[in-house]
């Protein structure tokens, strides 16, 4: 007789998961290797931007007061007296009716209070000498970037565990940072197991199956932010599996493997956990897909167990995996974004077992709308390429109908998606 396995409810099971959570280990990386990292220390201003007052515009420096008469009938001049570029300094104060010609980003010279644009002035030269004329006045502080409007000195800009995207790589750089301080990333190590499984490269035989939950698994790990080594994949032979399995957690910080923790004969994760002497947190969940998903600790190293399943396998990953990753770099909300959104389509399968449905989410008429996927069995491959998030049916449910509000946990695949645009005009008018 096999054991009969007692589901917990999924939030449960996370917090079960998240009792192991640990903080990674700082380290610094060069500023060109830290885009998609996660920082390890909030980033305080130790200077102000612009650190001096400079100019938006190419035009002329001047002193605003020197052009409160000047009109189209009567021009004011100046004298020109200097010209000076981004990255100089104009070293002279500047005087009555003087004027220095200052390209966009230079500083504003010493006794200038304000830029008047290029295409607002007219130049000539009398006996060698530059001048150049405005035919309004301008006030003190016209086009004026001042010292700190930008940034002040002193302001936290970036939160420790903050995703360095593209924009924290612009102030990282702007601060100086050649070394960013961030978190090491989590070495995590996958090995698929199953007879039936083929490497990619192999040709498909009777029976057999490509091996993709592997390479799924790794996208995930990646895209959460950590490292990922591949132990490859083990036909079901006990002995060689926890071989395997001991051998490679003494490489990773944790271990995931895929397949074999149901109760087939040759589902061999239960007996590879007992040998490896690791404890078993749970082994069966509320939840479809994935309720086969089991987690097992030895000391203070994880590991997960996802079902041979794809969409099962995806699914245990993004709910369990993930926020461990995510807490080791100091997310305090590890778990993926929950959303209300109006279902799109019928979803009328009970649901004995909190249901994650892999859907997309798309914007119709400025709400958020979610519809399935595709195919919804635990086995499917085809409908995860297409998902941007997953519709949560709640337990005991009996189906939902067309228009019924629902959660939706948001993917992070988002940068690569497709949303829907009605056109470019309408997107950038
Ligand atoms: N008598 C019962 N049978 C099953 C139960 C149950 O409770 N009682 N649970 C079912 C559920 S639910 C799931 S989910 C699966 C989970 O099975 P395992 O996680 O043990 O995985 P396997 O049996 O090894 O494989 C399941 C399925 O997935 C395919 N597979 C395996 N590895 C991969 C891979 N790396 N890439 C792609 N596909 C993979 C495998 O060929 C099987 O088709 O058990 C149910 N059975
Ligand atoms: O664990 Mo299975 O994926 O519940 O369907």
């Amino acid at each position: 007789m096999v054991e009969k396995r007692q589901p917990i409810p999924v939030a449960e099971a996370v917090h079960r998961v998240m009792d192991y959570a640990f903080q990674a280990k700082k380290e610094h990386v060069s500023l060109t290797q830290a885009h998609g990292r996660f920082i390890a220390q909030a980033i305080r201003a130790d200077h102000d931007v612009p650190a001096f007052d400079r100019s938006p515009y190419d035009g002329y420096a001047i002193r605003s007061v020197d052009s409160q008469e000047a009109s189209s009938q009567h021009p004011v001049r100046f004298q020109v007296v200097g010209e000076i570029g981004a990255g100089y300094v104009y070293e002279d104060v500047v005087g009555d009716y003087q004027a220095v010609r200052i390209m966009t980003g230079a500083p504003i010279p010493q006794g200038c209070d304000a830029v008047v644009m290029l295409e607002l002035t007219q130049t000539f030269e009398e006996n060698h000498q530059k001048y150049m004329s405005i035919k309004r006045p301008f006030e003190a502080g016209t086009n004026i970037s001042y010292k700190g409007e930008d940034v002040q000195q002193g302001a936290v800009l970036i939160e420790q565990g903050q995703y360095i995207n593209p924009g924290v790589m612009a102030l990282l750089a702007t601060f100086g940072y050649e070394q960013v301080p961030v978190y090491r990333k989590t070495v995590i190590g996958v090995l698929a197991t199953g007879s039936e499984l083929l490497e990619p490269g192999e040709a498909l035989q009777p029976g057999k199956i490509r091996n993709s939950n592997a390479y799924m698994i790794m996208a995930q790990i990646e895209r959460a932010g950590a490292e990922v080594k591949y132990f490859g994949k083990l036909s079901d032979d006990l002995t060689l599996c926890i071989e395997n399995v001991e051998k490679a957690l003494q490489e990773v910080d944790i271990l995931i493997t895929t397949g074999g923790v149901s109760v087939g004969d040759y589902d061999y994760l239960p007996a590879i956990y007992e040998a490896i002497d690791a404890k078993v947190l749970f082994n069966k969940i509320a939840m479809r897909p994935g309720s086969v998903t089991t987690v097992a600790a030895r000391n203070d190293k994880l590991l997960f167990g996802l079902s041979g399943n794809p969409s099962a396998c995806y699914v245990g990953f993004e709910l369990f995996v993930r926020p461990i990753i995510r807490s080791a770099y100091g997310h305090t909300q590890p778990h993926l974004r929950r959303e209300p959104a109006i279902l799109g389509a019928d979803f009328t399968k009970p649901n004995p077992f909190t249901r994650f449905v892999r859907a997309r989410i798309e914007y119709e008429k400025g709400k958020l709308v979610t519809v399935p996927s595709g195919f919804d069995k635990s086995s499917a491959v085809s409908s995860l390429a297409t998902a941007n998030a997953f519709i949560v049916l709640p337990g005991g449910s009996r189906g939902y109908e067309k228009g019924m509000q629902v959660d939706v946990l948001l993917l992070e695949d988002l940068q690569g998606s497709e949303w829907p645009w009605d056109n470019i005009e309408k997107s950038y008018r």
